[in-house]
């Protein structure tokens, strides 16, 4: 069962779901020398994002990647990439060090391969993975109808390229495997369509159905939910 943190108000769970990302980052670095987050791309990151940039690290000692990437170039308006530099690498933060999944191959498939090869060279298992969730229960880019779920579901690839059956632009999306190879999965949860499906993913069921169920229906990782109306 997660831990669950539930606010009225998106803002507020935001600042608390940053400072205790700052918290298990300065613990990550106390204890090995280097903290690792994976982030989720999309519109919830942002606040929070914007929050731990302002977090008193040493940054030099951070190491940021992606959960999912858009196979779009970073400096384009939908690039998770783009968000993370434009939110979090600033300031102080900027110190830290990025691992994008955008590499120069034509496609997502094409650009799985180097993708993979950075992806093996970071010091697993990672401390925090942020992921979202769509009104799909979807997370990272695993979509309930795309054709490599399945795939991204039961690979020992850290990795996949998948196509989206309704969002746009093919993606490189974690597996589940590199999901659950984390110290400290958090999930935010905003609004009520997005609370309903969470409900309905705890109850159990399927992960075809509901892919955020890889997260919330293991007892391996541990699971906190930022939960806000
Ligand atoms: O690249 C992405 O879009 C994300 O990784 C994706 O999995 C996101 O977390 C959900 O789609 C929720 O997105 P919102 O926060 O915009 O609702």
């Amino acid at each position: 069962m997660p831990t669950e943190h539930r606010f009225v108000d998106s803002a507020l769970a935001a600042g608390d779901m940053a400072r205790r990302i700052a918290v298990l980052l300065e613990d990550a670095i106390a204890a090995r020398g280097v903290a690792t987050i994976a982030l989720s791309g999309g519109r919830s990151p942002r606040p929070v994002l914007e929050a731990l940039s302002q977090a008193r690290l040493e940054w030099a000692k951070v190491i940021v990647t992606l959960v999912d990437e858009r196979w779009v170039e970073p400096d384009h308006a939908d690039s998770n990439e783009r968000l993370i530099r434009e939110t979090l690498l600033q300031g102080e933060a900027a110190k830290a060090r990025f691992v994008g999944m955008k590499n120069d191959a034509a496609d997502a498939y094409a650009g799985q391969p180097a993708c993979e090869a950075a992806f093996a060279q970071l010091p697993w298992p990672i401390d925090i993975i942020a992921l979202g969730m769509g009104e799909d229960g979807h997370t990272a880019s695993l979509f309930p109808e795309a054709k490599e779920l399945a795939e991204g579901l039961s690979t020992k690839a850290l990795t996949l390229a998948v196509t989206p059956p309704a969002a746009p632009h093919q993606r490189m999306s974690m597996s589940a495997r590199a999901i659950l190879s984390s110290r400290h999965i958090f999930l935010q949860i905003s609004g009520a369509a997005k609370i309903a499906i969470y409900d309905r993913a705890l109850a159990g069921g399927p992960v075809e159905e509901l892919p955020i169920r890889l997260a919330l229906n293991q007892q391996s990782v541990s699971v906190e939910v930022w939960i806000s109306e």
